[in-house]
């Protein structure tokens, strides 16, 4: 099966995780595009009865399209559920996220849920995190001195461009800074580092986070679950 097929059997699988009444957390990404769709289909047609907060602007417009309740995150005391994408995940369930540069929406919202669902196709699950690029999101005051600092610490730092070759910014008009490890040998204790410093908002590791992971492969959708 081609990407974007695997992509979408998982996204219309995890739905079935929604029930009735349930808060909901939006993702981003390709593969929360095919769980939007799939949700906004069980809303129109079979009336499916649910509040959702979204972890971006493009997921915001594209479930307001399709007719979803959204409230804004501030607005709900708690989120039941949110399913969203991932870019690695390795053997341990530890995930990096934020290859769209969404990551610190996500993680609020992820770690403001009740539980979390990663859907994903199988090319994402990894021996160990680092082959894609670890994303974080930075306050542009500062940032080269931030970089300077990354650098001399060997965490082989770039600036995300766009695609006409402009500094990224992320919809909170912040850089983004992606680390080249290759293998992140310690994923906690590179989230701890990141997470003391000055200047980063949020990082890309997303550690103890899910709950259930739904890869998709040839065969059809793998779900994993009670995973914490
Ligand atoms: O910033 C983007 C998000 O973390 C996405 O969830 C992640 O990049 C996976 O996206 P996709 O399903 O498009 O590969």
């Amino acid at each position: 099966m081609i990407q974007n097929e695997l992509k979408k059997a998982v996204g219309i699988k995890s739905v079935d995780l929604i029930q009735p009444h349930m808060t909901v957390g939006l993702g981003t990404g390709s593969t929360v595009y095919y769980m939007v769709e799939e949700l906004g289909r069980r809303v129109q047609e079979e009336n499916l009865a649910v509040e959702c907060v979204t972890t971006s602007n493009r997921t915001w417009k594209q479930a307001e399209k399709l007719g979803i309740p959204l409230k804004k995150l501030d607005e709900v005391h708690t989120i039941d559920l949110t399913i969203d994408g991932a870019d690695e995940i390795d053997q341990n369930y530890q995930g990096i996220k934020g290859g769209g540069g969404a990551h610190t929406r996500e993680k609020i919202v992820a770690l403001n849920s009740h539980q979390n669902v990663w859907i994903v196709d199988q090319s994402k699950m990894v021996s160990h995190l680092g082959k894609f690029p670890l994303p974080l999101e930075v306050n542009p005051f500062g940032s080269q001195q931030l970089f300077e600092r990354l650098q001399a610490e060997n965490l082989h730092p770039v600036f995300r461009v766009d695609d006409q070759g402009n500094q990224f910014l992320t919809h909170m008009k912040n850089y983004v800074i992606d680390l080249h490890l290759k293998e992140i040998k310690h994923p906690h204790l590179l989230a701890d580092w990141l997470d003391h410093q000055s200047g980063i908002i949020e990082h890309g590791l997303f550690l103890d986070v899910v709950n259930t992971v739904i890869i998709g492969s040839d065969n059809g959708p793998k779900i994993i679950d009670h995973i914490r």
